[in-house]
């Protein structure tokens, strides 16, 4: 799996463009936070400017002719570690009341809460002269019943916890109501244009529950497009887990950070800091070798049609390989598996959160990532990924026979709905 080592250094991606930077307080980019403390810095708009530009007092003209984005790369890995360590801890002691139930029925952890907070304040301490718009899973508005007082009173010690232990921000601790604040900088709406980070605090959290796997999940967005992504997955065996490696699930060393930049190839690391390894997507051509992965819970992927288009259709020998989260695109990316597919019932939305760092690290490995339609995933919408039907992943060789299987199957297999 592991190519080469290499430091971070990759050749700079060249981004030329004219920007409006215009002050805004919209929903989508919300006023700076945490009353009590100085703010980090002011959030912006970016947009993008088609013809000439202005020249009125609200808009700043800039030309930004060269872009990397080595310096955003560092702080994410950093804030996903960060959380990675919360999550750890929360996992090994885990308490009934430290779950609770959405308003969709899906479970959140103080751990998700918790991780939000963390990543969301490193980002912003790291980056402090750069705007801020982040698009994250959850919001505050069932941490403010007067029912989960002593659930934020634990989401508040977690963070003060992690944040004193790292030692690397010598602030004063957080308040519950900066943590409620901090919580809510998640509500961005994304889209087309300038920049927005976009966290799953917790990926997999019935996997979390379950003490399986589970992933930090973090990418970056620029003028629509995926430009970074870190995918923090404590649980992942270092070594291969390969449908044939059956020990590495179970007793292997554990934690892995994968790290992607666009045009810079993806990277693993251990989480307890090993130097970074070029990794890559498996390039078996035969379908037959290509083990496959899919999501543990069959409610989020039909199990029944990944099956019948890996084994009937492509002739997959190998059984699929069964894991929550986005640690399946990370997998993907060091060529454990060659494979991804996921069938979710029709009608279910997908949020792009679930999918834009994997994307990328996936990507950036030599992989490709679809809709079953062979429509490229499209992250510039909003909140919600738009597609056809499905996400297929696999590397560029075997993708147009994968793609036949997949429309063959959907033609004999109709999707249950919500
Ligand atoms: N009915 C459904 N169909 C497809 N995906 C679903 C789903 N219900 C929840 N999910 C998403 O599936 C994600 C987990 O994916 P996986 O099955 O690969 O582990 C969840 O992320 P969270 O755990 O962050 O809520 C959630 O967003
Ligand atoms: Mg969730
Ligand atoms: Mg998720
Ligand atoms: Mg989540």
């Amino acid at each position: 799996m592991a190519m080469s080592s290499s430091s971070s250094s990759c050749i700079t991606t060249a981004l030329t463009r004219l920007v409006h930077l215009t002050p805004s307080s919209t929903p989508s980019n919300p006023k700076p936070f945490l009353s009590t403390q100085r703010p980090f810095f002011t959030f912006f708009t970016l947009k993008s400017s088609s013809s000439s530009l202005t020249s009125s007092s609200s808009s700043v003209k800039s030309s930004i002719t060269t872009m990397s984005y080595n310096k955003q790369l560092a702080a994410a890995k950093k804030a996903a570690s960060l959380a990675a360590r919360l999550c750890q801890n929360v996992q090994k002691g885990l308490l009934q009341s430290d779950v609770q139930s959405k308003s969709d029925k899906s479970p959140v952890t103080v751990a998700d809460y918790g991780s939000q907070v963390l990543v969301s304040f490193v980002l912003q301490k790291e980056l402090p002269d750069q705007a801020f718009s982040l698009v994250a899973e959850e919001d505050s508005g069932d941490l403010r019943k007067e029912e989960s007082q002593e659930t934020l009173h634990r989401i508040t010690k977690l963070v003060n916890d992690t944040i004193a232990n790292d030692g690397s921000y010598k602030v004063s601790p957080l308040s519950e109501g900066d943590v409620l604040t901090i919580i809510d900088s998640g509500m961005s709406e994304g889209g087309p244009n300038g920049q927005h980070w976009v966290l799953d605090p917790i990926d997999g959290t019935k996997g979390f529950l379950r003490g399986d796997q589970y992933a930090i999940a973090l990418g970056l967005l620029d003028e629509g497009k995926v430009v970074l992504g870190v995918l923090a997955c404590p649980n992942l065996p270092l070594e291969s887990i390969a449908s044939g490696n059956k020990n590495a699930l179970g007793r292997a060393a554990a934690g892995c950070l994968f790290s992607a930049q666009l045009s810079c190839g993806t990277y693993m690391e251990s989480l307890d800091g090993s130097p970074p390894v070029k990794v890559h997507v498996s390039n078996t051509e035969n379908p037959e070798e290509a083990s496959f992965f899919e999501s543990y819970e069959a409610a989020h992927s039909s199990h029944s049609l990944s099956g019948s288009i890996a084994k009937v259709k492509l002739g997959v020998k190998a059984p699929p390989v069964r894991i929550d989260s986005q640690a399946k695109y990370g997998a993907l990316s060091r060529g454990d598996g060659a494979i991804y597919l996921r069938f979710p019932n029709k009608g279910y939305r997908e949020k792009i959160w679930d999918h834009a760092a994997g994307y990328i690290v996936v990507a950036e490995a030599g992989g490709v990532a679809s809709d079953a339609g062979g429509k490229p995933l499209d992250f510039s919408k909003g909140r919600y990924l738009d597609l056809d039907t499905g996400i297929i992943v696999t590397n560029q060789k075997l993708m147009p026979a994968l793609l036949k299987a997949v429309q063959d199957s959907l033609k004999e297999e109709v999707l249950p709905s919500l």
